[in-house]
């Protein structure tokens, strides 16, 4: 990949689909309407709207799982829907998911260890000895012990499960990671903790992410950028978290509402920076 190339270029993607139900047969509902956006190497970017808006489907479109009607998605310099199957399976392994429900994510009949080497399986050709060795590390990359490994999923806690559902997320070393919704089911204390987690092996791994959740606190956290979506649509950007308080849209003025302390400071009177924001928007820990 040349140097200058982002690591994600998302041209022109629009996807719609048709609404379900007796009194909404026919309804036409716009879930990415000409959504364009980069990303760097590294960099990590928020997406958050109101439910509905089509942030999961963005993602997915992003995951090579949901084919847009228009637009492009490059992913390495990559078409991810292009007709070149073998370059798109090359750069699969760099892209992975965390989603919300780390319950649902892993099968509860595999151990720990089992799930975390499931993409060692199809995509690194390792010994048994040396998959067992990448899966201890793995774990304890993320915070937990290798002999965890022989656990099953009713073992963990949530916020443990969650921590080898990354741990599998970053087993063949991704360039980009599609968080969705990964910190959403968490209690606020846990969250902070995988926050944490996501920000140091973000800075170890020189991974990028796309942060997906309705929750600007969590995203002020981790985000270099922010991308608002409403009704399929990019309707607001920042280049720098540090503007957030300079937000203007009615959804994110909406979203920040739903996060600020009692007292705003408006973006004329206090440059807040992110960390004052993030640590206003949470609870103490
Ligand atoms: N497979 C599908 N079939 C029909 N409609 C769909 C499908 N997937 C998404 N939609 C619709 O597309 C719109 C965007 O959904 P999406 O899940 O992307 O939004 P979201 O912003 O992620 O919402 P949430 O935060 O509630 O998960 C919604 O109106 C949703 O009902």
């Amino acid at each position: 990949m040349p140097a200058a190339q982002p690591l994600l270029e998302l041209r022109g993607v629009s996807k719609h689909f048709h609404g379900g139900g007796i009194f909404k047969q026919g309804r036409k509902v716009q879930a990415a309407k000409a959504v364009s956006l980069t990303l760097g190497a590294g960099e990590c970017l928020g997406l958050v709207g109101e439910s509905g808006s089509g942030k999961s489907t963005l993602g997915r479109i992003i995951l090579g799982i949901e084919r847009p009607e228009t637009g492009e998605v490059l992913f390495q310099g990559v078409n991810l829907y292009g007709k070149d199957k073998a370059a798109v399976r090359a750069v699969r392994r760099d892209l992975q998911v965390v989603f919300q429900d780390c319950f649902s994510s892993v099968n509860p009949r595999l151990t720990a260890g089992e799930s975390i080497a499931e993409p060692l399986k199809n995509f690194a050709r390792l010994s048994q000895r040396e998959e067992r060795r990448t899966v201890g590390e793995l774990l304890e990359l993320v915070g937990l012990k290798a002999g965890d490994a022989a656990k099953y999923p009713h073992q963990f806690s949530g916020g443990q499960l969650q921590r080898v559902c990354i741990a599998r997320a970053i087993s063949l070393r991704p360039k980009l990671i599609v968080l969705d919704e990964a910190v959403s089911s968490l209690d606020v204390l846990v969250q902070t903790q995988i926050l944490a987690l996501l920000s140091d092996l973000r800075e170890e791994l020189t991974m990028s992410y796309v942060f997906i959740s309705h929750d600007l606190a969590a995203v002020a956290r981790l985000s270099d950028r922010l991308a608002v979506m409403s009704a399929g649509e990019i309707v607001e950007r920042l280049e720098d978290m540090a503007d957030i308080q300079c937000l203007t849209h009615p959804v994110s003025l909406a979203l920040l509402a739903a996060v600020l302390p009692a007292q705003p400071v408006s973006c004329f009177e206090q440059h807040s920076t992110v960390d004052n924001f993030a640590a206003a928007a949470s609870p103490v820990q």
